[in-house]
């Protein structure tokens, strides 16, 4: 089996290193492509033990079995325009791209075995989470091999329906950047108060840490732990009034979905858009 990622950048090269390091396939059966001869340039300095870097399509793609497509949503119809010629019915193409279509996909490239997934950036430390819907001309046999490469970068949950992988972009493919904005406004707090960039970094990063190791251990939900790290009339009890005053609960649930109405709006001409609610 030969795999192709399209797009070296930050997915398409964590698919590369993931799918790699998994030992699933030689070095010649795994190959990256990207059309920017300097990102090429650079990823062959690296000659990187697992994988081939092309610049031609045409050398990579008509080979290749499983092709991941890894670029951004706007350069995805000059994309398909350029590979539909070389396409064959018996290749699957996996599409990460935010909002981008099944159906889209299957008719920009002529064939019909095409999987949706959405992946999230923590796929480069394999704590990656995916979701994933396959067209039904995937066999059973071809879905295992693509749950083993998606797997390669983490965990997978598969969904029955489009509008759970443009949901799921909301909560798990934009989500790791919800977190970093949580840390980065409290280390700023931590700098207000004092602390140096070092020790702010250090208390936040290990406040997360220790918060989500205690999650995971134990099914306590997240407001049963807030209990137990709140005395009555305490310090955190300040705290959290303070965000629910400032309506804070309501405002990171009204990003999670302006987040999922953005995939639907990138999978859809703009008059067809219908937000959701
Ligand atoms: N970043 C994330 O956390 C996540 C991203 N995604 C999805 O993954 C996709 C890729 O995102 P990301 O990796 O961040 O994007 P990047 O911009 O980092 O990588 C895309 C790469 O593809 C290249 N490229 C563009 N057009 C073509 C083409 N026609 N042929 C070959 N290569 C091409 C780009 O080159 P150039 O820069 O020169 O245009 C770039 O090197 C997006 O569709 C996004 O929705 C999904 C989940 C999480
Ligand atoms: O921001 C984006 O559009 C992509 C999809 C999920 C994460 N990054």
């Amino acid at each position: 089996m030969k795999v192709l990622v399209i797009g070296a950048g930050n997915m398409g090269l964590t698919y590369g290193a993931s799918i790699g390091q998994s030992g699933y396939l030689d070095k010649e059966d795994l190959m990256i492509y990207d059309k920017s001869t300097e990102v090429v340039e650079k990823l062959r300095e690296k000659n990187n033990p697992n994988y081939e870097v092309y610049d031609d399509l045409e050398e990579c793609l008509p080979i290749s079995d499983i092709i991941f497509i890894a670029v951004k949503p706007y350069h995805n119809d000059a994309l398909m325009e350029e590979m539909k010629p070389m396409m064959n019915d018996q290749q699957l193409a996996i599409s990460i791209m935010a909002g981008v279509t099944i159906e889209t996909i299957q008719a920009g490239l002529g064939i019909q075995k095409v999987v949706r997934a959405m992946p999230n950036l923590p796929a480069q430390v394999g704590k990656g989470m995916t979701s994933y819907l396959a067209a039904p001309e995937i066999s059973r046999i071809e879905l295992w091999m693509v749950e083993d490469l998606l797997n390669s970068t983490g965990k997978s949950v598969r969904v029955d329906s489009e509008k759970f992988i443009d949901a799921s972009t909301g909560i798990s493919g934009s989500g790791p950047a919800y977190v970093f904005y949580f840390m980065e406004s409290m280390m700023e707090a931590a700098r207000n108060m004092g602390f140096s960039d070092n020790d702010s970094k250090v208390l936040v990063s290990q406040t997360f840490e220790g918060a989500i190791e205690l999650f995971n251990k134990n099914k306590l939900s997240p407001k049963g732990w807030m209990k137990r790290v709140a005395s009555k009339g305490g310090t955190t009890q300040a705290a959290l009034d303070s965000f629910d005053d400032n309506n804070v609960h309501n405002l990171i649930r009204e990003a999670a979905y302006a987040a999922f109405n953005r995939a639907i709006e990138l999978g859809k001409p703009e008059e067809e858009v219908e937000l959701e609610k």
